[in-house]
C-alpha cells in the first residue's frame, strides 16, 4: 500500500487504515448476523419444528467463499474465517449441540469444531455407540465419529453402529492428523521409559518410535487425550497426541509431526436425524447385505460402472446375523435425488438381500 507519491505508508497510517477496515467489517458482520436472525423468523413462520442448521447451504457458502477468494489469504484460511462467522450466526438462530467421541482434547473434538465452528456446544462421550445413542435420544442435534484413517483403515465400531441405527449421515470432515511426542514440566526427557497413546496413533508413528524410542514401553490407552493426562503425573513418561490434547494439558512438544506418513488424515462423519437436500457436490453412503452366491460382488458393482458413478470407498464387515455372511459399506459421488444415483440404487436392490441408504451429504469443504 502506498500514498499518492508511491511511498509505502508508515506504520501509523497503515494502522489507521486497518482500523477503518475493521469498522467496516464489524458493520458488515453485524448486518449478516441480523440477516441470519431474520432467516430464523422465516423458518419458524413456515414450520414450527424448523431445522436451523442447513449443511447443504453451509457447504455452498464455504465453496463460494473459496471460489471467489481474491487472496492473499489462501482459500482454506478464508473459508475457516467464514466458518466461524456462520457458526456464530447459527448460534444466534439456535445454538447447536454436538456429541463427539471424547474425552476433551481428541482429534474428534477438533473435527467437530472444524465442521461446526466454535459457537457449537460440543459434548464429549465415552464411546462411539454413546454418540449414536445421544443423537438418537434427541439429547444433542448431531454427533461426530471417526470412520477411517488413511494409514490405519476403517473404524469398525462406527460401521457396526450404523447397522443398528436409523440415523442419517449429514456430513463428512477430513482432518490432517499430526502427532507429537509430548512431555510435561516434570518429565526427565533423558529418562523416558514409557510412552502412552491410543493404539491407532502408535500404529501411525511406528517407524518413528522404532527409530527414536526402541526400548520405551508402549502403553495403549483409550484416547490420545487420556495419554496426555497421564503424562502430567509421571516424570519418566511421554505421550503421543495432537495439538488439542497438548494445549488442554499444557504439555510441550519434544518432537513434532512424528507420524510415519506426512499425508496421514482421518475422515469423520456427522450423524443426525434429518436427511440433507443436494448441495451440488455430494456423496452418498449405503450399506448392502448380499445373498451368498457366486458373482455377487460383480452384480453389486456393475451398476455403478454402467451409470458412470464414481465409487469412493468399499468396505466389507461380517454381518451380525449369519456366519460367513457379509455386508458392504459403499460411498459414491452423487445424491439420492440424482436420477443416475436412483438408477444405481434400483439395480443394487435387485442383487441385495437388504439395502439401507445411510445418507447423502455435501463432500467435505474444509
Ligand atoms: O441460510 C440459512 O438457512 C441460514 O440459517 C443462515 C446460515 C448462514 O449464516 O449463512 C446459518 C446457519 C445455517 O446452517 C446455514 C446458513
Amino acid at each position: 500500500m502506498t500514498d499518492n507519491t508511491d511511498k509505502p505508508l508508515d506504520l501509523a497510517s497503515l494502522r489507521q487504515r486497518i482500523d477503518s477496515i475493521d469498522s467496516e467489517l464489524l458493520r458488515l458482520i453485524s448486518e449478516r448476523a441480523d440477516c441470519a436472525a431474520q432467516v430464523a423468523q422465516v423458518k419458524t413462520a413456515d414450520d414450527p419444528d424448523a431445522v436451523f442448521y442447513r449443511p447443504e447451504r453451509e457447504a455452498q457458502v464455504l465453496r463460494r467463499v473459496m471460489e471467489r477468494n481474491p487472496g492473499p489469504l489462501n482459500g482454506e484460511e478464508m473459508a475457516r474465517l467464514f466458518r466461524e462467522i456462520m457458526s456464530a450466526c447459527l448460534a444466534l438462530e439456535k445454538p447447536i449441540k454436538v456429541a463427539y467421541l471424547g474425552p476433551e482434547g481428541t482429534f474428534t473434538q477438533q473435527a467437530a469444531l472444524k465442521h461446526f465452528g466454535h459457537s457449537a456446544i460440543s459434548l464429549p462421550m465415552a464411546a462411539i455407540d454413546e454418540v449414536f445413542r445421544e443423537v438418537e435420544a434427541g439429547a444433542v442435534n448431531y454427533g461426530v465419529v471417526p470412520v477411517e484413517n488413511s494409514t490405519e483403515g476403517v473404524v469398525n465400531n462406527t460401521l457396526d453402529s450404523f447397522m443398528d441405527s436409523g440415523l442419517h449421515i449429514s456430513g463428512e470432515v477430513v482432518l490432517r492428523i499430526h502427532h507429537h511426542l509430548l512431555v510435561s514440566n516434570i518429565t526427565r526427557q533423558d529418562k523416558i521409559s514409557r510412552i502412552y497413546s491410543h493404539p491407532q496413533s502408535f500404529a501411525q508413528c511406528r517407524k518413528w518410535l522404532d527409530a527414536h524410542y526402541p526400548h520405551a514401553e508402549r502403553v495403549a490407552v483409550s484416547s490420545n487425550a487420556e495419554a496426555a493426562r497421564l503424562v502430567k503425573t509421571e516424570w519418566h513418561s511421554a505421550a503421543i497426541a495432537g495439538d488439542m490434547a497438548a494445549q488442554l494439558y499444557g504439555l510441550d512438544r519434544v518432537a513434532e509431526k512424528i507420524e510415519d506418513r506426512p499425508d496421514n488424515s482421518t475422515r469423520f462423519l456427522i450423524i443426525g436425524n434429518e436427511s440433507v437436500p443436494p448441495s451440488g457436490h455430494d456423496k452418498t453412503s449405503i450399506v448392502v447385505a448380499m445373498r451368498n452366491q457366486p458373482g455377487v460382488l460383480h452384480g453389486l458393482l456393475e451398476p455403478f460402472h454402467r451409470h458412470a458413478i464414481d465409487l469412493t470407498r468399499l468396505e466389507t464387515r461380517p454381518s451380525r446375523n449369519g456366519v460367513w455372511t457379509y455386508v458392504f459399506f459403499i460411498d459414491f459421488k452423487g445424491h439420492v435425488d440424482d436420477p443416475a444415483v436412483a438408477g444405481v440404487l434400483e439395480a443394487v436392490k435387485q442383487h441385495a438381500s437388504d439395502m439401507k441408504v445411510l445418507g447423502s451429504y455435501p463432500v467435505g469443504v474444509l
